[in-house]
């Protein structure tokens, strides 16, 4: 077993230089840069198409990127290995834009898929961490058995939040995590990733189009424009902005909005 890499608060739990990402001749990325710090709630922004998705999936390695380097916990992706690409797996947790909770299984069944898959826990132990995470998402005990289908949206990304958190993860990921939620369910999800953030000491990369979001819970946003990181700053910084595009979200009238129901 490899020495398990300590981070300490001023690291830096992602670090991406001078990414290349390409599909065919198409460049989504080219010379970017991103640091996100260990417990910090990152906001990550941009136009549709800009490939915030695609930057999510660079760094958690379901795509391999034509060039630059991408460093998860101080290990390098192209150069982990396979124990260290394992705990870097385990040290992560991912909650897709569509929950992808497998449809034939409980909700119980979910939550407890990767304490099955990256740990030999006795089945009680394994029940019992499930149904810990399944209330901590704010999730009651009746949801346990249920399905999917039968979940409402929001019960069903607070199963894929308690999912990616099974196995106590540093670092999670969250691709759109309100898309689809109505305000009240949108802020209230909002409050459980800022307070699972604080209690847990998890660094929150979040890629999100909701500006309330960004105003309740981020500490710095990320701005994608022009195939890079065109800043990374609080949003406080980002409204003094002069990049048209930062203008225009954030001075626009959902960005005014946004900062007066903040204020
Ligand atoms: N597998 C793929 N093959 C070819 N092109 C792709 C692939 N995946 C993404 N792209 C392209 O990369 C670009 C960035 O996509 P991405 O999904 O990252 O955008 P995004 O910023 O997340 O957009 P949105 O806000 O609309 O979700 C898009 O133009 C998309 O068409």
């Amino acid at each position: 077993m490899t020495p398990r890499q300590e981070t300490s608060k001023r690291d830096n739990v992602i670090e991406v230089r001078g990414l290349l990402s390409q599909f065919g001749d198409r460049v989504i990325h080219q010379d970017l840069d991103l640091d996100v710090r260990r417990g910090e709630v990152l906001g990550v922004v941009g136009g549709s198409g800009t490939g915030k998705t695609v930057l999510l999936n660079s760094i958690i390695g379901l795509k391999q990127p034509e060039g630059g380097t991408v460093k998860l916990f101080g290990y390098d992706r192209d150069a982990m290995t396979k124990a260290e690409a394992a705990e870097v797996e385990r040290r992560t947790g991912v909650l897709f834009q569509q929950g992808a909770l497998f449809s034939s299984l409980t909700v119980l069944d979910n939550v407890a898929s990767p304490l099955v898959e990256h740990t030999n826990l006795p089945r009680n132990t394994i029940r019992e961490l499930a149904e810990m995470k399944i209330a901590m998402v704010g999730l009651k005990p009746e949801a346990l058995y249920l399905k999917p289908a039968e979940l409402s949206g929001g019960m069903r990304k607070r199963v894929g939040l308690a999912r990616a958190l099974a196995l106590d993860p540093e670092l999670i990921f969250l691709d759109e995590p309100t898309a689809g939620l109505d305000p009240i369910g949108a802020a209230a999800f909002d409050q459980l990733i800022r307070d699972l953030s604080d209690d847990l000491d998890l660094t929150v990369f979040m890629i999100t189009h909701d500006l309330d979001s960004l105003y309740a819970i981020c500490d710095e946003v990320a701005v994608l424009a022009d195939k890079h990181v065109v800043e990374k700053a609080t949003v406080q910084e980002l409204e003094r902005s002069d990049h048209p595009w930062i203008k225009e979200y954030f001075l626009g009238p959902r960005g005014r909005a946004a900062h007066q129901s903040a204020a």
